[in-house]
């Protein structure tokens, strides 16, 4: 007999469906990935982060005018207040880039004038604000960081384009900056992720959006999620070698570690983003001349593929960090700054996400989100534990 009192664990809430949302759509089975209708594999190369933010915030692409009028909304909201740049200045040099950028988001709050409205237009134009200033601090955050001076937005520039000009001082050309637009559309949203939730779950209280974000960063931060990408990286210079690839994967298999860059909740398969961003890496692998990190990551896939195989009687897969980090590197991108780039991307979906949490869209549900959990603690007994005075303990 079932205990009717007991509480059915769903633990990490794998499988559970907590909310309808018209945003997008993860099959894990099937490897699917779709953007409010559109399969994002159809977008990639195709439209650019512009367009998708917009498809997003807006639920359909642009056409042309809709798409110029906001690249410029999106180019005017991109200066970050200088007295954040000058609080920028007083960090360590040393601090985590994705520290950096949480610690920025309830500061931009303080600096928004629409932050005492509470409806769908002001919101969205904090969200604006967001997806077009992410990119910014990061890049400024970098310069700041070695000793340089942060480069003012171009305002002709695409968001692509513009921050690898804002980072490097130098406009890229049309290739690089085609590859980092895809980037961008392809990270930019992903259904209820672990981020994305936890910016939900801010916005289920009625705080504003950059309350909601500023959730969204610290969860992106991990290495389990978009702190992954840096990690994967560390670990392809940590092998140096195609030869040490065996000796690693069997090294982190054994001593219990986990791969970076394979596995995923959901995907059950190859993540299709992966399929997309590998042959990016070979071709930038290719055009600098040296196809060392392409070919580590290549070797790296089927080997750990297999030894996991082995060890667990089952399969893994590659997710989009496994990719984008040999991509990123070859772009020069300093390694600490793949997960706040992750970041620039994915404001996108979290603010979505929020305007749908605050302002409905799908399917109601109970306002705020509240799971159970079941207590495995003490209770001494029977009974609850009976209080013990200080002077007695
Ligand atoms: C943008 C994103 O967030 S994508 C994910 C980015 N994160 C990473 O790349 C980190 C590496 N991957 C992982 O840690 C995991 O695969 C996760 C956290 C992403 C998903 O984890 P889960 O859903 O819990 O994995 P799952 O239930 O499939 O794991 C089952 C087993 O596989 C193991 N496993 C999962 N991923 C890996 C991996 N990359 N390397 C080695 N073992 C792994 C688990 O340790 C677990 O072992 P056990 O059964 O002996 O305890
Ligand atoms: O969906 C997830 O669990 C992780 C994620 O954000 C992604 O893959 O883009």
């Amino acid at each position: 007999m079932e205990d009717a009192c007991k509480p059915v664990l769903n633990t990490g809430l794998r499988g559970v469906t907590i909310a309808s949302t018209k945003i997008s759509d993860v099959n894990g089975a099937e490897g699917k990935l779709v953007y409010r209708g559109y399969r994002a594999r159809d977008l990639a190369g195709k439209t650019s982060f512009e367009e998708v933010v917009y498809l997003l915030l807006f639920e359909r692409l642009p056409d042309r005018k809709a798409l110029a009028d906001f690249r410029q909304q999106i180019a005017e909201q991109r200066a970050v207040p200088e007295e954040i740049l000058t609080a920028m200045k007083a960090m360590p040099t040393d601090a985590l880039p994705m520290d950096v950028l949480q610690a920025t988001v309830p500061m931009m709050a303080s600096f928004d004038p629409d932050i005492r409205q509470a409806d769908i237009d002001s919101t969205t134009r904090m969200a604006v604000r967001l997806i077009a200033r992410f990119a910014t601090i990061v890049a400024a955050w970098d310069r700041i960081r070695n000793g340089k001076a942060p480069i003012a937005p171009a305002p002709g520039l695409s968001q692509a384009a513009n921050f690898l000009y804002m980072l490097n001082g130098e406009v890229p050309d049309d290739e690089l900056a085609g590859f980092f637009d895809t980037c961008l559309v392809l990270h930019a949203e992903h259904s209820f992720n672990a981020s994305t939730f936890a910016a939900r779950e801010v916005a289920s209280t009625k705080a504003h959006i950059y309350a909601a974000v500023t959730a969204g960063v610290g969860s992106l931060s991990g290495p389990l999620h978009g702190g992954a990408n840096t990690r994967v990286m560390q670990m392809l210079l940590e092998i140096g070698d195609v030869d040490k690839v065996d000796d690693y994967v069997t090294r982190i298999l054994d001593t219990g570690g986990v791969i970076m860059g394979l596995g995923h909740a959901v995907y059950q398969v190859d993540d299709p983003r992966a399929k997309i961003l590998a042959p990016m890496s070979l071709t930038l692998g290719k055009r600098a001349g040296d196809t060392r990190w392409y070919d580590l990551s290549k070797a790296l896939e089927t080997k750990g593929k297999a030894a996991f195989k082995k060890k667990k009687g089952k399969d893994i897969f590659v997710n989009v960090d496994f990719y984008s980090a040999s991509l990123y590197y070859y772009m020069g991108i300093a390694v600490d700054l793949f997960s706040p780039i992750f970041a620039i991307s994915r404001i996108a979906g979290w603010s979505a996400h929020v305007i749908e949490e605050l302002y409905g869209g799908a399917a109601a549900k109970p306002t705020l989100y509240r799971p159970e959990s079941d207590y495995v603690g003490d209770y001494c007994g029977p009974d609850e534990c009976a209080f013990v005075p200080m002077d007695e303990r």
